[in-house]
């Protein structure tokens, strides 16, 4: 977890949506938090500071990649992007998952990773965990080590974690 002030400011600048994108969930959108540039800079470096030695950052679409971008440079590696089905142009690995809101088929590029590489899966928020979970497991199909899981919010009541249990998560706030 972030200390007590940057978890303050995180929960400030988070809105809640309620009834988006269907009745019965209450979104965080995290555009307010991105707008403010030292808050947003804080949160990065914490998320870099808790990353351990890793060779890639992987971001998760679409919100993921806005965070995992400046991780990977604060840590001076490189940035993989994870696409919803149909968007990466060469050949890929595949996940389908289940979502908080429907399902979805996420994708990595086949030669991405490598052997060796230890990964830093990066997401904005952590639901009931299937995005992470299959994130995972592309990275593994890939043949290299899924090193942990970073996300800035954690929505605790969904059980994400539990579907994680073999993955290092770090969370800068959980609700
Ligand atoms: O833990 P889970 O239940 O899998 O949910 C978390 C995922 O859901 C959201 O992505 P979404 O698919 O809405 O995509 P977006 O970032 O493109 O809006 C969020 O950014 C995470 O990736
Ligand atoms: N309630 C929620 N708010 C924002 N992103 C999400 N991803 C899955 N559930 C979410």
């Amino acid at each position: 977890m972030a200390s007590q002030g940057l978890q303050q400011s995180i929960l400030g600048l988070i809105r809640d949506v309620p009834d988006y994108p269907k009745p019965g969930v209450l979104f965080k959108d995290i555009t307010p938090l991105l707008d403010d540039s030292a808050a947003f800079q804080a949160v990065v470096t914490a998320m870099a500071e808790a990353a351990g030695d890793v060779t890639k950052v992987v971001g998760l679409e679409a919100r993921g990649f806005l965070l995992a971008a400046p991780v990977a440079l604060a840590l001076g590696v490189g940035v993989v992007p994870v696409r919803k089905s149909g968007k990466l142009p060469s050949e890929t690995y595949a996940e389908t998952y289940d979502l908080e809101y429907g399902t979805a088929t996420i994708e990595i590029h086949r030669d991405a990773l490598r052997p060796g590489d230890r990964v830093l899966i990066v997401d904005d928020v952590l639901a009931t965990g299937g995005t992470a979970a299959a994130a995972a497991s592309l990275v593994r199909k890939s043949g290299a080590e899924a090193a942990g899981l970073s996300v800035l919010m954690e929505l605790t009541f969904l059980d994400g974690r539990d579907r994680l249990t073999d993955l290092p998560i770090h969370t800068l706030v959980a609700v």
